[in-house]
């Protein structure tokens, strides 16, 4: 289990994260949603042990681990832009921070990886020659022959669309299923939230508006920020497509 007890932090004297608890079981996937500048990236960083909080703590299994190195929480970030190396094959990556970890994942496993996210024909490629879903699915790669203790993903589909964006979706949660990995998903897409987490930690401007499941999300919104920030949001989804064919989506 990890848990947040009050966390908060300034930027240059400006509030942008204010006293955010939470916790979360093992193997749980976490929705962090919120408008652009609502503090979803600086939370994350924070639980990576990128950043400091000014004050809170953090716990994980019962110990706090607000003041540990990030490297040595060996949590792990699949980052926005992959963050992948350009001059390196795609099995370069994959295994590049196994290096000094000889024996982390066996050969067996990484195997098993590459093969779950169908990268097997794409090994001896260099990076600048993959597609977006292909780039994506080689930095979850790199990131799980890690095994970390948690999986952080900072808009791991914002950059896909249509069938990828289902198909990477599913690979996802089939993952984190299997290995049983507490993941944090950072999104501002509420369809992306809604059917990809246990529960949806709703920021405003720094400030927790709801954490809760998907379900209680949809029927029991917290406040007239949630209702609008994503009932609305998926409403005019709806009516834009039933538009498109020419329907009437009333009711
Ligand atoms: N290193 C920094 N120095 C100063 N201000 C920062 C820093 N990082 C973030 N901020 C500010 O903190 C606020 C929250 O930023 P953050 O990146 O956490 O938001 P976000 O919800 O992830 O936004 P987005 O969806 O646009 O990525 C913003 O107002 C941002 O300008």
């Amino acid at each position: 289990m990890i848990e947040l007890q009050h966390v908060s932090k300034s930027f240059n004297g400006s509030l942008v994260l204010d006293d955010i608890s939470l916790s979360v079981q093992k193997g749980k996937t976490i929705a962090i949603l919120g408008s652009s500048g609502s503090g979803k990236t600086t939370l994350l960083n924070i639980i990576l042990g990128l950043l400091q909080p000014d004050s809170g703590k953090i716990i994980c299994e019962g110990r706090e681990i607000t003041q540990e190195s990030m490297k040595k929480r060996a949590f792990n970030i699949v980052f926005q832009d992959y963050a992948l190396f350009p001059n390196l094959s795609v099995e370069k990556n994959i295994v590049y921070g196994l290096r000094n970890k000889k024996g982390l994942s066996t050969a067996q496993e990484v195997a098993d990886l590459i093969n779950l996210l169908d990268l097997s024909k794409h090994l001896t490629k260099s990076i600048h020659q993959l597609s977006g879903g292909q780039k994506q699915r080689v930095a979850l790669a790199r990131t799980l022959v890690m095994k970390p203790k948690i999986l952080l993903l900072d808009e791991p589909l914002s950059a896909l669309d249509g069938v990828i964006k289902e198909n990477i979706k599913n690979r996802i949660k089939e993952i984190v299923q299997q290995f049983q990995l507490t993941t944090f998903i950072v999104t501002h897409d509420p369809e992306e939230a809604l059917t990809m987490s246990d529960k949806i930690l709703v920021l405003d401007q720094g400030h927790i508006v709801q954490f809760d499941t998907p379900e209680n999300i949809i029927h029991q919104p917290s406040s007239a920020f949630v209702e609008r920030f994503i009932l609305q949001q998926l409403l005019i989804k709806k009516h834009n497509i039933f538009q498109l064919f020419g329907e009437n989506d009333a009711g």
